[in-house]
């Protein structure tokens, strides 16, 4: 774990104490958009994803790169589960591709080959062009829009899980999801102090239990339609019993105590594609092998025994 300080990797684990133990994320540094006007234009098998499956942020991009038939224009690499002194790195882990582009060993070198003289995280997804050889775009939020609409001129897919007239309303759900739950299980466990912890792990809590009344009126978290929200939500429940409620110790309870969240969870894992972009072996590894702070002896948990295949009961929702 490290980052690039001026194009060379140091090793070192993020920096707490000036935040009272707080984990604070960067923000993503490649903003670039693809449009029909701009530099990087919507054209079959010129993007390349660069991916953890591990990872819940590179997992909606997979999700949306699947929902909207994007896979015959755009290949991925998928990084190794491991995390260690290198950052990401490309190995032959099975369910892992390497680096089918250059043949790079590390994520970070596909970072300087964008700009040689970056500074900053070392972060997954990366939205790559091959033909300026550069990062379009490295912050997952965007990704999915990007592919959400930028390329349905190519594939014809109107699929629209960012539709403009609920947009307020996804923008809304998205921003408390975000700080609560998707970063709030990463602030919970990379706590430092006593108090961070339960600072953070009270807003988990209360966001999920706010989940789970809003799911008991309707189908969806906007107005009873499959959007993106649901999507970024996804990625963090599925991670959240077999992860998040032991490494991370978000152990009030679990998904699977929470019966609207976890039927919910059983639907959208039931969606045709989604399951197959669930890796749960590499999502174990990941968090439970790399984090050597906070499990330092690397040792993985057998369970726990999870269904997500069993009937659930969503298609009776009034919305
Ligand atoms: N804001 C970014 C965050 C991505 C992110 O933090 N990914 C994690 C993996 S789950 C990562 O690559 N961490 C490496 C690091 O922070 O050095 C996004 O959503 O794309």
């Amino acid at each position: 774990m490290g980052l690039l300080v001026e194009g060379r990797w140091q090793d070192k684990w993020y920096d707490t104490d000036k935040n009272g133990g707080k984990f604070k994320r960067q923000e993503s540094q490649f903003r670039h958009t693809v449009s029909d006007n701009g530099p990087f234009r919507p054209e079959s098998d010129r993007y390349h994803l660069f991916l953890s499956l591990a990872c819940p942020w590179a997992h909606r991009a997979l999700i949306l790169r699947k929902l909207k038939g994007l896979e015959a224009h755009i290949d991925i690499s998928i990084v190794s589960p491991d995390m260690l002194e290198n950052g990401w790195e490309f190995s032959d882990y099975p369910g892992s591709t390497g680096d089918k582009l250059y043949g790079l060993d590390y994520m970070h070198q596909l970072y300087t080959k964008a700009k040689p003289d970056y500074t900053g995280r070392v972060t997954v997804p990366v939205l790559w062009d091959k033909a300026r050889q550069t990062i379009v775009n490295n912050e997952s939020s965007e990704i999915v829009r990007i592919f959400n609409s930028d390329f349905n001129t190519l594939t014809d897919n109107k699929l629209d899980f960012y539709p403009a007239e609920l947009q307020p309303a996804i923008d809304k759900v998205n921003d408390w999801v975000y700080h609560r739950i998707n970063n709030g299980v990463y602030k919970t466990g990379f706590a430092t102090t006593q108090e961070a912890y339960e600072e953070a792990f009270g807003e988990l809590f209360e966001g999920l239990d706010y989940v789970e009344q809003i799911l008991a009126e309707q189908r969806y978290l906007v107005k009873g339609q499959l959007t993106e929200a649901d999507w970024r939500l996804f990625t963090t429940l599925v991670r959240f019993d077999p992860v998040y409620v032991g490494h991370f110790k978000c152990n009030r309870q679990r998904i699977a105590d929470y019966p609207n969240l976890s039927n919910y969870l059983r639907e959208l894992y039931q969606h045709p594609g989604i399951a197959e972009t669930v890796n749960l072996d590499q999502i174990k590894r990941h968090y439970y092998y790399s984090h050597t702070m906070i499990n330092p002896t690397q040792v993985i948990p057998k369970g726990p025994e999870l269904d997500w295949q069993r009937p659930h009961n969503r298609a009776d929702k009034p919305i």
